[in-house]
């Protein structure tokens, strides 16, 4: 049986900034910015209700959202916020929420404002209200996305802030700790946004810049005795990738033997894989991996699957719980009548918090644009219970964490490979002849740009098999063969992603191995579309 007595979760623990969401595709970015602060900062739907939080929040941050606050059906926060008696800044829509509640005073603006404005501090010698603006310069650069404005200012408020088109570009309650501002602080484009952040989550609201790694592998290891209890015993969905690397040498600190790590071979692994990431789990860090071989399971779900990638993934993640489960029995039975008897109850995922965030998102399932194996893919009424260690982090956090646990470089700066893998690359039906063209052409690229010292510039490379046909000529031959794309992006976050510029002698030498090499395929391009539009997988 589990502890009951369970160690605090972080928002316990630590000075906790709550970000409401509005819908802005921002919003995990101001989270992300507290934390860059080492300020602890969790994000929930704006529509949480204040009596249901289970923590105090120390500061309260309102997102930007795509509603206007005066529309039928615009979301609105708990009224509560305004009593609990903490500071509150509003960010865009968060802005024009605080404005609606103290008085309704938002419109439609004239124009709309998308981009950089010039930002004038409007100083008026109180500490109170000059606090959000303390240290910087009366003159900022401000990223601005709005088409609403505040018709005039709400009673009570001063104006900390103008810009040509919008004269509340900054408010501050006279007595309460209450800020709005119309820019977005939290984008880069805001070169001064962090530390305006910072001056209202460290300055104003008094939270202490103590989230750190050391602290956070103490805890969680606690966390996780706590939560197994001093028998249970854990499965891990252990890929090779950072974040399960990182999780599995979490959970071997934490309970030793007692955990299981077993990798999945779908049979849409790259050149070796298996192998690779068995031996160098084993010898790295120790970890005792079991390589299951279920390939041939996969192919013969996949087929016939043609244009549908999102059945590929449901499919897919499918049978990764199916057989987590199988082995979970297996383990069970293997350990009856020794000091490890019991039911294996817990499967043991790298679950990231983008993957959360996506989830619990204001903007709901219906911004959905594909369903990572892990979250939406998961069986339903499996019987196995979900450990997470990750699931408040960002890859960056998980990388600093790994570094702390001693986890080496090369596995840590590793790029990330989804679950679904190459089945997710092959444009169309995933057959072992186009995984063998695939694995190939793949194999080479990494190998070049790993020759090139490009891996570490590069946040994730790989090559999409589209299934098209071209006509070349090879020996003197003509021949009728398949197109390969590169990809290769630069991203810190994984959320929006730019295409990595290649040196053309570079694409050159890879584009004629590759032709050269692979028998099969006759021509190479390159993708460098970004993202958004684009996503940094094929589908
Ligand atoms: N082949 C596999 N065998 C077992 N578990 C897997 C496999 N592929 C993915 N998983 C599980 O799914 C989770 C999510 O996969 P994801 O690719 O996001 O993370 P990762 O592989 O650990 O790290 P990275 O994002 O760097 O590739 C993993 O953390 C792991 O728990
Ligand atoms: O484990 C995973 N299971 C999945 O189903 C999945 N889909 C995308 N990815 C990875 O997520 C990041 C963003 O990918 P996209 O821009 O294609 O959505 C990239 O790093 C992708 O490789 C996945 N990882
Ligand atoms: N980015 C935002 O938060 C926009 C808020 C509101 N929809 C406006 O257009 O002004
Ligand atoms: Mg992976």
């Amino acid at each position: 049986m589990a502890d009951t007595t369970l160690p605090p979760p972080p928002h316990e623990t630590f000075d906790t900034i709550l970000v409401l969401d509005f819908g802005s595709q921002y919003t995990h970015l101001i989270t992300r910015r507290l934390r860059e602060l080492n300020i602890y900062s969790e994000m929930l739907p704006c529509t949480q209700k204040l009596a249901e939080l289970p923590f105090k929040p120390t500061g309260i941050i309102l997102s930007g959202g795509p509603y206007s606050v005066y529309e039928d059906g615009a979301p609105h926060v708990d009224p509560a916020v305004f009593e609990l008696g903490v500071p509150i800044l509003g960010i865009c829509y968060g802005l024009q929420e605080i404005a609606w509640h103290h008085g309704k005073n938002v419109l439609a603006g004239e124009k709309r404002e998308y981009g950089h404005a010039a930002l004038k501090i409007a100083r008026d010698g109180s500490d109170h209200t000059g606090a959000l603006f303390k240290d910087l310069p009366d003159d900022m650069e401000v990223w601005m996305s709005h088409g609403d404005k505040l018709s005039k200012l709400p009673d009570e408020f001063v104006t900390i802030a103008t810009t040509a088109n919008a004269p509340f570009a900054g408010i501050a309650h006279s007595a309460k700790k209450y800020y709005g501002i119309q820019f977005h602080p939290e984008v880069t484009h805001t070169p001064q946004g962090t530390a305006l952040i910072k001056n209202f989550a460290s300055s104003i609201c008094g939270a202490k810049q103590n989230w750190t790694m050391d602290k956070f592998v103490d805890q969680e290891i606690e966390r996780i005795r706590a939560l197994v209890g001093p028998k249970g015993q854990v499965i891990g969905a252990v890929s090779g990738g950072v974040d399960s690397t990182v999780a599995a040498k979490l959970m071997q600190e934490a309970i030793g033997d007692r955990f299981h790590a077993v990798l999945v071979d779908n049979g849409l692994l790259r050149l070796d894989e298996a192998k690779i990431v068995k031996e160098t789990l084993g010898k790295q860090l120790g970890v005792n991996l079991t390589v299951i071989d279920a390939s041939e399971r996969f192919l013969a779900k996949l087929k016939g699957v043609v244009d549908d990638p999102e059945r590929k993934r449901k499919i897919i993640g499918n049978l990764f719980i199916e057989i987590f489960q199988e082995k979970a029995r297996e383990l069970a039975d293997a350990a009856k009548g020794s000091a490890k008897e019991g039911e294996i109850e817990w499967l043991l995922q790298g679950t990231l918090y983008p993957d959360v965030i996506e989830s619990i998102s204001f903007k709901g399932p219906s911004a959905t644009i594909k369903t990572h194996h892990n979250v939406g893919g998961l069986l339903e009424g499996m019987h196995l219970k979900l450990i997470e260690p990750l699931r408040e982090l960002f890859k960056d956090e998980v990388r600093e964490l790994g570094t702390t646990l001693g986890i080496p470089d090369e596995l840590v700066w590793r790029h990330p490979f989804p679950g679904p893998g190459l089945g997710i690359r092959v444009l169309g039906e995933v057959t072992p002849e186009q995984l063998r063209i695939l694995r190939h052409a793949d194999s080479i690229f990494i190998e070049e740009i790993r020759k090139a010292g490009l891996y570490r510039k590069i946040s994730q490379a790989l090559v999409g098999l589209l299934p098209v046909r071209a006509v070349g000529v090879m020996g003197d031959k003509r021949v009728h063969d398949q197109v390969v794309a590169l990809r290769a992006v630069v991203t810190t976050d994984f959320m929006t992603a730019t295409a990595f510029e290649f040196e053309p002698s570079f694409l050159r030498t890879v584009s004629s191995r590759i032709v050269n090499e692979v028998d099969g395929v006759c021509r190479v391009f390159q993708d460098i579309t970004s993202k958004p539009p684009g996503t940094i997988e094929f589908e």
